[in-house]
């Protein structure tokens, strides 16, 4: 069997590529990273590392195609996949789908069988994001013969995988815990058989206690950490005041989920103190730049710091207070070394807080959490 994996960076080597793997898959990851692509070619193998766990899974039967250079091969590579799934990052879905579109247009020609492909980024709805963008290179009729055939079920991924280096550019250090949640009903023909997907009828409730848990607790840690001056996650979780705030903020997600969800409380209090153990690992070193990278992205309308935060004033009737404190250290967030966060900045320059937040969560300028964000920055 073949997969191809779109993204040779730490969730694609350090989590996909490993239960691909596992499940008996040969997996050819496409990247544009020369160096990493070149070593891929030349070892065949490379370890993934538990963190905490003095346990190393080496990580066999892979290779990898550069998609600066070799386009053709990707195409046909397409035609012959069991099985493909990306973890490039939200931004580079739109950039990824040309490819994709062209090899579904080949294998429409030469090849019947159904097939899958699954987006494993840190968003509600990411395969079908994807498909929409796959289909606008397509015509209308092959647009009708790939949804006979191809299907694109969303999923959830959660592993926490840092930034890091090694003497060997493959080595991939990860923490123990995964979970890899994928949505049946848009699946076409046999399930894929990887080791540690769970099926379920309906993501919704996964993904979304996904993202406004883990990804809104990682961001309070990583905005109000940089606020501190602290630069990693262990050191924001090592702060009274920061986690204080953390808790408060994910108590104010956890209200929306239960209400929205009714999950029992015990719960989801037990899963929450399990992801706030998970970013204090100590075994682990993750910088609050990794964590809060592409602010702009993570203040967008369906993202894990906007969405809850209208939620909570919908659903709960309450002002999300925790919530409005993180949008405006997200709003604060400056590293010169990310792109996103250097357009905030320069927004913010031209002309302020308020306006730059209301262009990119799309929030209307009356809206209660505008307001609270507003207080934040006049106090
Ligand atoms: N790291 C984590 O803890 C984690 C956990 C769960 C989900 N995710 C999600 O997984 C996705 C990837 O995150 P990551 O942490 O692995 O990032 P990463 O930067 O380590 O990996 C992304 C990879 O995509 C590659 N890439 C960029 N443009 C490309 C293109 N045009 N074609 C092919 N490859 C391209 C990059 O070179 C890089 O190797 C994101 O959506 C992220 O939210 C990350
Ligand atoms: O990948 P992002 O930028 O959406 O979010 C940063 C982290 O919160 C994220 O990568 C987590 O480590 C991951 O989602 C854990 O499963």
């Amino acid at each position: 069997m073949k997969a191809i994996h779109f993204g040779a960076g730490n969730i694609g080597r350090g989590f996909i590529g490993m239960l691909l793997d596992q499940s008996g898959y040969e997996t050819i990851f496409v990247d544009v990273n020369d160096q990493v692509i070149e070593a891929l070619n030349r070892e065949k193998s490379y370890d993934v590392r538990l963190a905490g766990a003095d346990q190393v899974v080496n990580v066999k039967n892979v290779s990898g195609i550069n998609s600066k250079y070799d386009e053709d091969d990707i195409i046909k590579l397409i035609t012959e996949a069991d099985l493909i799934t990306t973890a490039v990052g939200a931004n580079i879905l739109p950039i990824v789908a040309p490819v994709i579109s062209k090899g579904l247009q080949r294998r429409l020609e030469t090849n019947k069988t159904p097939l899958n492909i699954i987006a494993c980024e840190n968003m509600i709805g990411g395969s079908s994001e994807l498909m929409e963008h796959v289909y606008k290179h397509l015509r209308q009729g092959e647009q009708r013969d790939c949804d006979r055939l191809y299907g694109f079920p969303n999923a959830a991924v959660d592993r926490i995988v840092p930034d890091q280096k090694h003497e060997n550019p493959l080595t991939v250090e990860v923490e123990p815990f995964y979970e890899w949640v994928v949505e049946t009903k848009d699946i076409k023909g046999e399930q894929p058989n990887v080791t540690g997907i769970t099926y379920v009828e309906d993501l919704t409730p996964y993904i979304e206690r996904k993202l406004f848990t883990v990804n809104t607790g990682h961001a309070a840690a990583a905005y109000l950490g940089r606020q501190h001056g602290l630069e990693t996650i262990k050191e924001a979780m090592d702060d009274e005041t920061v986690v204080e705030k953390v808790r408060g903020t994910l108590s104010e997600t956890g209200a929306v989920l239960i209400e929205k969800y009714q999950f029992k409380r015990e719960d989801h209090e037990a899963y929450t103190n399990k992801i706030i153990e998970r970013f204090k690992n100590p075994s682990i070193s993750d910088e609050v730049t990794r964590v809060g990278r592409g602010p702009k992205r993570k203040l967008g309308p369906k993202d894990r710091l906007i969405r809850p935060s209208v939620e909570y004033v919908d659903l709960i009737q309450k002002e999300p207070v925790y919530l409005s404190g993180v949008i405006a250290a997200a709003l604060q967030f400056n590293d010169p070394n990310d792109e996103e966060s250097r357009e905030l900045q320069q927004s913010i320059k031209d002309k302020g807080e308020i306006p730059t937040l209301l262009q990119v969560s799309e929030l209307p300028e009356n809206h209660p959490v505008v307001k609270l964000v507003e207080q934040h920055f006049n106090h």
